[in-house]
């Protein structure tokens, strides 16, 4: 079967996470957890799910760009997609009119994720469990002076060794995770510590808690943090790109007494110079860089890596070109002997995002040292396979796709203006 695409919709969804201040940090004070929403069709009924992550205002305008791109999409055949998955990549990322308004970054880009994150998805259930070329979906354009396709061969051939035992080591125990969900920056000292107690049970080990607004409130919550978790657990924080770069370095050097392994996004995350400023630093307190949810391509992620700007990589499935742009990211993290902890606080980014951390383990990277997935405890019950979650790590998924399909009676009381939820916010 070909499985034509005969129509691309996409659907403006959110979820009024505000209220509570979950997913807040300190400059996004009060996002609402949203999505641009496609759904790909084909001529036999089978359907591609896919999105791309938003807080809220705004969506309207990924979704404009979604229908824009949706033109160069329909009419073509799953088959011819995949034969030539580089070329479709291209395609959507190098239309000769709409490049303008990237290239590769931005609106447009988010809009590439949500299409390409559904042809994914379309692909893997139409075959059970997707066999490919990898390098044949990877876009080699701009990174060939670090990573060609020959050498991206090479490193995938090498990792075949130990493949199946690693594979059987994910089913048995899962990929590590790590969890946000206790110190979102909007919440109480109580709040806090009744969520890291609940986690330390339920057998957490790895927090990360947000900081950057006020410095005397951060050494409060991260000692509070650090008291409950102790000193053999891991702490990291993020600053969501409050600080310029020295500001970064002393208010960073301040909170050195708590032992965060990483501080995440602490200045503008186009500012790759700025990153090698403060990693050297922060490098002898004991103390990484890691940045990447708002690394727009894998152009920016190769310069962040040559100017050995990050020391963690954290790659997000809806930010990048989905599947095609990540893969490339991961072989060139892979060359520069840097972890990769994928980034997943926002609505749908855990199910999407283990696929590719599971990848990683599996077939490059061959190693969980330093290495763990986000994990945020939010808006799971609308997903028709949510993420399982034992013991603080992921399990992999079962059911074939990439995860993103979300629940209709969700969509349809989520979505924005019309939907019920938000009848009623008004
Ligand atoms: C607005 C969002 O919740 C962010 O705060 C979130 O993605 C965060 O940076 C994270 O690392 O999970
Ligand atoms: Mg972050």
């Amino acid at each position: 079967m070909l499985h034509r695409i005969v129509g691309v919709t996409v659907r403006d969804v959110r979820f009024p996470t505000s209220s509570e201040q979950h997913g807040s940090d300190a400059m996004h004070s009060d996002p609402d957890y949203s999505a641009a929403y496609v759904v790909i069709d084909t001529d036999c009924g089978l359907k591609g799910f896919g999105l791309t992550f938003t807080l809220g205002k705004g969506t309207e305008i990924v979704v404009c760009a979604v229908e824009a791109l949706a033109a160069l999409v329909v009419g073509k055949s799953l088959q011819e997609i995949v034969n030539d998955f580089r070329g479709f990549y291209r395609l959507l990322t190098s239309d000769s009119q709409m490049r303008w308004l990237g290239p590769e970054k931005g609106v447009i880009h988010l809009a590439t994720a949500a299409v390409l994150n559904a042809v994914w998805d379309l692909w893997a259930k139409a075959v059970g469990k997707v066999r490919a070329l990898i390098v044949s979906c990877i876009d080699f354009r701009y990174i060939t002076d670090v990573l060609t396709e020959e050498e991206a061969l090479d490193m995938l051939e090498k990792a075949q060794e130990g493949k199946q035992q690693r594979e059987e080591q994910m089913l048995k125990q899962g990929y590590p995770a790590y969890t946000t969900s206790c110190a979102w920056i909007g919440y109480s000292d109580q709040q806090l510590q009744q969520l890291c107690t609940d986690a330390l049970k339920s057998g957490w080990t790895k927090f990360k808690v947000k900081v950057g607004a006020d410095v005397e409130d951060d050494k409060r919550r991260c000692r509070l943090i650090r008291q409950m978790i102790g000193p053999n657990n891991t702490l990291m924080i993020d600053a969501n790109q409050r600080w310029d770069v020295a500001e970064a370095i002393r208010w960073v050097s301040n909170l050195a007494e708590f032992k965060p392994l990483w501080i995440e996004e602490p200045t503008s995350p186009d500012d790759i110079l700025g990153h090698a400023a403060i990693s050297k630093a922060l490098a002898p307190l004991g103390i990484g860089v890691a940045t990447g949810e708002q690394c727009h391509n894998r152009v920016m992620f190769k310069q962040f890596l040559q100017a050995s700007a990050l020391q963690f990589v954290q790659i997000d499935s809806c930010r990048l070109g989905s599947v095609n742009e990540n893969l490339a990211v991961l072989l060139m993290a892979h060359k520069f002997k840097v972890p990769v902890c994928p980034h997943a606080g926002g609505v749908g980014l855990c199910e999407l995002v283990q696929h590719l951390i599971l990848f990683d383990f599996i077939c490059v990277s061959a190693s969980l040292h330093n290495r763990m997935c986000e994990y945020v405890d939010h808006l799971h019950e609308h997903f028709a396979s949510p993420v399982v979650i034992q013991d603080a790590h992921y399990m992999p998924p079962k059911d074939p796709g990439f995860s993103c399909e979300m629940l209709e009676s969700s969509v349809k009381r989520h979505q924005f203006p019309e939907g019920e939820v938000w009848k009623m916010h008004k």
